[in-house]
């Protein structure tokens, strides 16, 4: 298994927003967390990519437990996170926002095949590597934010809400543009709100609400459950 997160607990001082998470991610495959506002998405990848410190619980990438590993060299166990509003350097150029992702050993012996790949997915950004990165429309900054985080090669890459904020034609390039990136052999944990969407290219779901984990399946059969239908699709 590539991530295998065990009986995670994780607390702002002492307000807990997880409680006992445990998920799954194979190689390859793309897996989606949903749930609403508050729930404890953004703790749980925060926690995975060592933003946050867990206070129990075990997280391991490829059998290698990672939950105690100081945050700065969890990338380079290769996970890379795109996080929530991009975090942007937005005085600076695209090309330098991109360079600054190539934090991984691996990535910097690369020279420009990272790059190169990058702009290969997102040829506008090689186009506009000079442009300033604030004067970019919305659905272009969320593209640098996901050539940075995959600079540093990631075999796993952590992404979320990328669909914040952007219109609905722009959500579904970027939702093409998850896919075509996992189709390119890079497995992807997403958190979304957007659950339908996310749902539709996951091989793999987990809902979770107010900190815990209140179930997992196949995309499928979580749609066909009448409770999730009516909390989160309404219907
Ligand atoms: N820095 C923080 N300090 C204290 N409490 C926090 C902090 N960040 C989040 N929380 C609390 O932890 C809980 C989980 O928040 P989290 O941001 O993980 O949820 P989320 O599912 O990602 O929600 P959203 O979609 O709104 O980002 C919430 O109750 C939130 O108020």
């Amino acid at each position: 298994m590539l991530l295998e997160v065990r009986n995670l607990h994780v607390s702002y001082g002492d307000a807990p927003a997880l409680w006992d998470a445990t998920l799954e991610v194979a190689a390859g495959q793309v897996v989606a967390v949903v749930g609403p506002n508050g729930a404890g998405k953004s703790t749980l990848i925060n926690t995975i990519a060592g933003i946050l410190r867990a206070r129990q619980g075990e997280i391991r990438l490829d059998g290698t437990d990672i939950a105690k590993i100081p945050g700065h060299r969890v990338c380079e166990h290769g996970i890379a996170i795109v996080p929530e509003g991009r975090r942007l350097f937005t005085h600076m150029s695209v090309l330098e926002n991109l360079e600054l992702g190539r934090y991984r050993a691996e990535s910097r012996a690369s020279g420009e095949g990272s790059l190169e790949k990058v702009f290969s997915l997102f040829p506008i950004l090689k186009e506009r590597r000079h442009q300033i990165a604030g004067s970019m429309s919305g659905g272009q900054q969320q593209m640098v934010a996901i050539g940075r985080a995959l600079m540093a090669r990631p075999r796993l890459l952590l992404m979320d809400e990328p669909s914040l904020g952007l219109s609905p034609a722009v959500v579904d390039d970027m939702f093409r543009i998850i896919r075509t990136i996992n189709e390119r052999g890079v497995a992807v944990l997403l958190v979304e709100q957007n659950i339908h969407k996310a749902l539709e290219m996951a091989h793999h779901a987990y809902v979770i609400e107010q900190g815990r984990i209140v179930t997992s399946g196949k995309p499928d059969t979580l749609l066909g459950n009448p409770r999730i239908r009516e909390a989160y699709l309404g219907v």
